[in-house]
């Protein structure tokens, strides 16, 4: 093939996966395929400098600004990073740099964290600004989104220079990750891919009231600027901790590239043990003089190298595909895989997702699969070989009757996923249900755990949530592992559960799509369980945050008799289904429907207060001024950019006073 051609069509594709990675957050490829492809790229540059190309993906930073932020250039240019993958390609990189650098060398060897990158400027110890990386000579300045992260200080301790930036990458703990997926799966919502892309993502949001809610850290690693009180990186990572920054302390010095090695295999094997994801190790030449020296490819500083673990992928043999029923009687399939080692942990299942992605990725039970373990705690299939596919083996096809009780599975339009709708014959249905209502975040019935439900339903003495504040101790006693103490115990954590507060029960019910946020957002609104049950669609899809989806649900809800009844009977025990009169103490809805950012110092009241005033009375309060802010609350000393944004996007800004006699 025509040498020109095949380079060509390499950087299209490189500048196509940058774009997705960068810009989109929605990688098709993945970084190990991505990573080999510039490396095809790059070997074929160098055979044939004839094609160079100083725009060649090769050669330049792969971010770009975006339109939705100030464009802010950075005073030092951020740079990527040269990787490699092997002992061998170290010792040639520590080779180059002997040949440049003059006496002695050492390493810092810190982990690489996979997030986003980000720099943040600081003058006089306080936060002036924040920007992420773009193409490395200007990026998006989101400062607005970077201070709700805990962990940024906003202003600093001890010695610090008068101006300086400091890199870092933000990053999404696992934990934290989980959890955000966990909401967004009982909202109905496709969970998302990964930490990093949904890091990267987040600094990207317009509205930093959202961004605030994502569990990110931000971790530093490099500090540039004039004349700086220090001269070597472990230092610098020492100053900056002592500044208050959030600097991880497995860094370490080396003095050779065994020394970086042993450090490099330490790592590859532990590294699951950390709170969040890390994709290889930096290595970095300690000495600021020495730094100099080596300088800048356009690039990457030579001074630096990144030691890539490898991707953490297995090869083994698709065993069957089985289906689960959840307590809302959502699908998923999974994979039964034969065992295998993948991330230190011993995989035998993986997530399939839904019908769509079994259809794109064309996996049949008997096929040889590739799993991948990213942040999930399960992992997912990302591809089939092909190469090994029985001849004879057909497409699979997506169940079409509920592996539990038999009924006609129903695929919603612009659903995910398919549904067994036999709510209330359903065992997993019914149990799980049970078991969601007693769960910590819902009713937290102290002494009934999720398998005695399923034993106390098995047993007929229940076959709702209603029926548990009817069991008699006398009924329990004689199940299995069942004592007097426990049974009394039982007893009275349900009869504790009627204390729970309104929207702690709303919650429990279990109506599709009504997660934890959004039961407090319509008990708010919605003070009591009649209010609801009288709400029509329209009047629920009015209020902020809910969609078409939920208010669709909640209507059905009401819709059924039985739950009518289910809420009737949990009325007579007395649960709590309204807001109590002390929450409901000068509240309203005046403000219903209005979004307000808040910015100044005030007179009367504090910010606190005024923000507690607008959610009491029904309004939302965000961070940043967009189009849909509706008032801006102007106090003292506000800040003049919030000032000519309100005024160039039409805002209407009031005073504290204007804002008072609103409430
Ligand atoms: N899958 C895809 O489609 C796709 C597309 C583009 C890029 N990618 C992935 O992204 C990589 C390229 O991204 P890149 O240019 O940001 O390079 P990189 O991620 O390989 O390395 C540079 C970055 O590492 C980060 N970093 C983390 N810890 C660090 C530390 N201790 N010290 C210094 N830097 C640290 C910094 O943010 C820095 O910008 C590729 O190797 C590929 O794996 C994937
Ligand atoms: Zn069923």
């Amino acid at each position: 093939m025509d040498i020109e051609k095949k380079i060509n069509q390499l950087r299209l594709e490189l500048q196509q996966h940058n774009y997705n990675y960068y810009v989109l957050d929605k990688p098709e490829v993945s970084d190990y395929k991505f990573d080999m492809l510039l490396e095809e790229l790059q070997e074929l540059e160098e055979k044939h400098p004839e094609f160079k190309d100083p725009n060649s993906p090769t050669q330049r930073v792969g971010g770009e600004v975006t339109k939705n932020f100030k464009t802010v250039q950075h005073d030092y240019r951020m740079y990527s990073l040269s990787n490699s993958y092997s002992k061998e390609e170290m010792e040639e990189w520590e080779v180059r740099v002997k040949k440049l650098a003059d006496g002695e060398v050492e390493y810092t060897c810190e982990l690489k964290y996979d997030g986003a990158s980000i720099s943040l400027t600081y003058e006089n110890g306080e936060l002036l600004r924040a920007v992420t990386r773009g193409d490395g000579i200007q990026g998006d300045e989101v400062t607005a989104n970077i201070k709700t992260i805990k962990s940024v200080p906003l202003k600093l301790k001890g010695d610090y220079p008068q101006r300086f930036d400091i890199r870092g990458e933000i990053v999404l703990p696992y934990e934290g990750f989980a959890k955000m997926n966990a909401e967004r799966v009982e909202q109905g919502e496709e969970p998302y891919a990964n930490p990093r892309n949904t890091a990267s993502g987040s600094l990207k949001l317009q509205d930093s009231a959202e961004v605030a809610k994502r569990p990110l850290e931000c971790l530093l690693y490099s500090i540039v600027g004039e004349n700086l009180s220090f001269k070597t990186q472990y230092e610098g990572l020492q100053k900056a901790r002592e500044w208050g920054f959030k600097v991880p302390k497995e860094a370490e010095l080396a003095k050779s590239t065994d020394e970086v090695m042993n450090f490099i295999n330490y790592w590859d094997e532990n590294r699951h043990d950390l709170p969040y994801e890390t994709d290889g190790v930096v290595i970095k030449v300690n000495n600021l003089r020495q730094q100099e020296e080596l300088g800048f490819t356009a690039k990457s500083p030579r001074w630096a190298m990144a030691y890539k673990f490898k991707a953490e992928q297995a090869e083994t043999l698709l065993e069957s595909i089985t289906y689960q029923v959840g307590r809302t009687g959502a699908i998923t399939p999974v994979a039964n895989l034969k065992a295998v080692q993948l991330a230190g942990t011993t995989v035998k299942r993986a997530s399939l997702h839904n019908a769509d992605q079994i259809e794109k990725l064309d996996i049949r039970e008997g096929d040889k699969v590739f799993v991948e373990k990213g942040g999930e705690i399960i992992p997912k299939i990302v591809g089939v070989n092909f190469k090994e596919r029985d001849p004879d083996s057909k497409p699979t096809q997506y169940i079409q009757n509920c592996p539990e009780c038999g009924t006609e599975l129903v695929r919603e339009d612009g659903e995910a996923l398919h549904y067994c709708l036999n709510a209330a014959g359903c065992p997993p249905q019914v149990v799980g249900r049970i078991q969601h209502f007693i769960s910590r975040k819902a009713m937290d019935i102290e002494g009934l755990g999720g398998e005695t439900v399923a034993l106390l339903v098995r047993e007929n003495l229940i076959e709702n949530y209603a029926d548990l504040y009817e069991l008699k101790k006398e009924q329990i006693l004689p199940l299995e592992r069942m004592a007097e103490k426990s049974a009394e115990n039982l007893i009275a954590g349900i009869e504790a559960s009627k204390t729970v507060p309104y929207e702690r029960v709303l919650f429990a019910l279990g109506i599709r799509f009504v997660g934890e946020t959004v039961a407090k957002t319509l008990a708010k609104r919605f003070t009591s369980i009649t209010a609801l049950e009288n709400a029509s669609q329209e009047e629920l899809e009015n209020v902020n945050e809910i969609g078409v989806r939920i208010a669709e649900s909640v209507v059905d809800f009401f819709g059924i008799e039985k739950n009518r009844n289910l809420i009737e009977r949990l009325k007579n025990y007395g649960l709590q289904l309204e807001l109590s009169e002390e929450d409901l103490e000068g509240k309203s809805d005046k403000l219903q429907g209005k979004t307000f950012v808040i910015s100044g110092v005030f007179e009367k009241v504090s910010r606190k207060e005024l923000k507690k005033l607008i959610e009491d009375n029904g309004g939302k309060v965000t961070g940043s001024i967009s189009g849909n802010t509706d008032y801006l609350v102007a106090g003292e000393n506000m800040g003049p950019s919030k000032l000519t944004k309100a005024e160039k996007l039409g805002t209407k800004i009031i005073s504290e006073n204007e804002f008072l006699d609103m409430v």
